[in-house]
């Protein structure tokens, strides 16, 4: 893969429930300061990032001392509401060790629907970027019980990165990428490093989450892959394992699946 990603000034990074909570539903507090330092070392960089988190309705759940994920939707709600709390303390405190504040957005896929939400939190980011805070991002979960239905951050994260006109969207998940089956339940399947198009067949490819903490699988990223792709703007999922993998990524190196819709269409 012969990628180049020099031309980055505006970044959206999303991470998954599953990748900053532990097994126990308590909020994984090693993974949070890792993706500050990350955030804060390409903000250094001069590179502009918003951080789009899910993990508060797993992590509310957890101190709401029920035994498992909610599954009916005020309970997700309610518990959503009491873990973005905790969640954004978290950010907050790691943050701050790097020097860096951080804002909480609480957004729904409406802004881009609605042309006047669309232009405020436009204007609400330029700004946060400019004061050189990053912005944090959840679903509005309270009031877009549609999404969180279907679990849609990252479907989210691709509007919030055609609202900002972001250059790139990285999906950093639980597996490394979009394999042709899942790997979760088929050890045969080969990982995409490279995908030009989304289209039915690659449909066919994706499944639901496997994890107690997932929601969306890889069908809302690849949601996530078109609605980027439209706009020009590439789009990479990627294994929240190591998050130097974020490195990696802006290095050009072959770790994840890319979706080319930015610079890169025609390079690789
Ligand atoms: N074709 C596929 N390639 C990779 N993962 C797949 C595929 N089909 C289904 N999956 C599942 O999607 C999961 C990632 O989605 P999800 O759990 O919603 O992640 P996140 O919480 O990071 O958004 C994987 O762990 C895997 O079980
Ligand atoms: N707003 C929800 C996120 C739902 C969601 O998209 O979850 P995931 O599939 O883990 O990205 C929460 O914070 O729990």
């Amino acid at each position: 893969m012969n990628t180049n990603f020099n031309h980055i000034k505006r970044l959206v990074i999303k991470v998954g429930s599953s990748s900053i909570t532990h097994e126990t539903g308590e909020i994984n507090l090693e993974k949070i300061d890792q993706l500050a330092w990350e955030c804060a070392n390409l903000r250094n960089k001069g590179i502009e990032v918003a951080l789009v988190s899910s993990g508060a309705i797993f992590a509310g759940a957890h101190r709401m001392l029920l035994s498992e994920k909610p599954k009916d939707t005020p309970r997700k709600q309610a518990a959503s509401a009491v873990g973005q709390v905790a969640l954004m303390n978290t950010y907050a405190r790691s943050f701050h060790n790097y020097n860096y504040q951080v804002a909480q957005l609480l957004l729904t896929r409406m802004i881009e629907e609605n042309t006047t939400m669309g232009v405020n939190v436009k204007n609400a980011f330029d700004e946060l970027f400019n004061l050189n805070v990053v912005p944090i991002i959840n679903e509005n979960d309270a009031i877009s019980t549609l999404e969180i239905e279907f679990g849609d951050n990252d479907k989210l994260s691709a509007v919030v990165a055609r609202i900002i006109q972001a250059d790139l969207l990285i999906l950093l998940s639980d597996i490394d990428g979009l394999y042709n089956s899942n790997p979760k339940t088929n050890p045969q399947a080969k990982r995409l490093s490279l995908v030009e198009k989304v289209d039915e067949d690659l449909y066919k490819m994706a499944g639901n989450a496997i994890s107690s903490a997932g929601t969306g699988g890889m069908i809302t990223k690849l949601d996530a892959a078109k609605l980027c792709m439209e706009r020009g703007i590439d789009m990479v999922i990627a294994d929240s394992q190591d998050l130097s993998v974020i490195r990696k990524i802006m290095d050009g190196e072959d770790v994840g699946t890319l979706f080319v819709g930015g610079k890169n269409a025609g390079l690789v």
